[in-house]
């Protein structure tokens, strides 16, 4: 079997397309892939590293409204729409998949046009533009949330959730207590703003930092992304917290092993990005979300709020967030008997842990039938 995966820009388009052809390559024998990408997206980091071959082609994202930067951008879709057929008939696919991102638009649309059956997986809520147009030509939508099947045609569309690496699935509690050395008879609550961290969060819990700093119940693992960690570090210092003596913070500015720290969270805060938030309901986690304002149409927002609607997050808007308001709810919840519990069950009646199998049976089902 051969197979050409698209998606990219951000890792919340990328891993997902990771973990189908990880999937795919575990439920098929003799699966060859090829990752389509641009050289400027973090697809052209992260997939080699995954030893995938990976081809680029040259395409920009449209702006919202008629420009002349649009009208180039244009006739660049143009060209790469070509590029894209040279791809498809040198590595001759027998099926083509994209996982949204811009970068998917021409090669998905291409292979439509060749007569290639195509898959789109859809992360979001709200769809992003290139996988609504791209909707009209491919085969099947597998979306990650109930709520945005209504956006694409009844045919073709399958609710599966979003797929979520196995990792998440099979770490242990143990193993992340015992990684990132944490106290086993404190809650952790786990703090991140997704691939690159958000500075609106990082900024609220110097706060929180503080109320909490030695407490005996609760221990804070937070992840600042890679650049904001010395600036938080250094705030940390000018509130005299010194994590060495406090004994229950941990700072990191990336975690390659997020699935172990997941495993050992009781509540996360979080950006309301759609795989981390797979991710968390995959395991049962409930979060306080504090959805990214300016993702496109404020799709976090209506991530965040499928989550909330479940009983599973509680959603703070990014320009109402403070330290104080982060305090208060965590207080809340870890004192209200059994509510943190509630919310954990609600979080895995949301989760979808079986999204990235039922994806990939999908695909392989579009395979001709020898
Ligand atoms: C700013 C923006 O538009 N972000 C979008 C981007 O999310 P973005 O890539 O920021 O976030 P997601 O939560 O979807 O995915 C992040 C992924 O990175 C991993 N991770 C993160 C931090 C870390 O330290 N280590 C680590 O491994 C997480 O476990 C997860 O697998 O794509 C998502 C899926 O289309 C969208 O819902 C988001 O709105």
């Amino acid at each position: 079997m051969r197979m050409i995966v698209s998606g990219g820009g951000t890792g919340g388009h990328i891993y997902p397309a990771i973990t189908l052809i990880r999937m795919i390559k575990e439920k098929v024998k003799d699966c060859e892939v090829l990752y389509v990408g641009t050289e400027f997206g973090l697809e052209a980091d992260i997939v080699p590293k995954e030893k995938i071959a990976f081809k680029t082609i040259h395409v920009k994202g449209f702006a919202r409204k008629i420009t002349t930067e649009n009208i180039k951008v244009l006739c660049k879709s143009i060209h790469s729409i070509w590029e894209s057929k040279k791809i498809i008939k040198e590595f001759n696919p027998d099926i083509v998949i994209g996982t949204g991102g811009y970068v998917c638009g021409p090669i998905l649309l291409a292979a439509s046009l060749m007569g290639i059956p195509t898959m789109i997986q859809e992360q979001n809520v709200i769809p992003g533009i290139t996988n609504k147009i791209l909707a009209k030509f491919v085969r099947h939508i597998a979306v990650g949330y109930a709520d945005s099947q209504k956006y694409f045609h009844s045919d073709k569309v399958v609710f599966t959730g979003n797929p979520v690496r196995k990792e998440v699935l099979t770490a242990s509690r143990e193993n992340g207590i015992e990684n990132f050395a944490l106290d086993v008879n404190k809650k952790t609550i786990l703090i991140s703003g997704g691939s690159r961290g958000a500075r609106s969060i990082n900024n609220a819990m110097i706060d929180v930092h503080a109320h909490f700093a030695g407490n005996k119940e609760i221990q804070l693992l937070h992840v600042t992304g890679k650049d904001e960690y010395n600036g938080i570090i250094a705030k940390l210092r000018r509130k005299s917290i010194d994590i060495e003596k406090v004994g229950n913070i941990i700072i990191k500015p990336y975690l390659y092993n997020m699935p172990d720290a997941i495993a050992a969270t009781d509540l996360a805060i979080f950006r309301a990005g759609a795989i981390g938030l797979a991710e968390l309901t995959a395991r049962g986690i409930p979060a306080i979300l504090i959805p990214y304002p300016y993702a496109a149409e404020n799709h976090q927002e209506h991530n965040a709020l499928a989550m909330q609607k479940a009983g599973a997050g509680i959603m703070i808007l990014d320009k109402e967030l403070t330290g104080k308001k982060l305090i208060d709810i965590i207080n809340n919840l870890l004192q209200e008997e059994g509510k943190l519990s509630f919310m954990a069950k609600a979080s895995k009646a949301l989760g979808k842990p079986n999204a990235a199998s039922d994806i990939a049976d999908i695909a392989i089902q579009m395979l001709p039938k020898a």
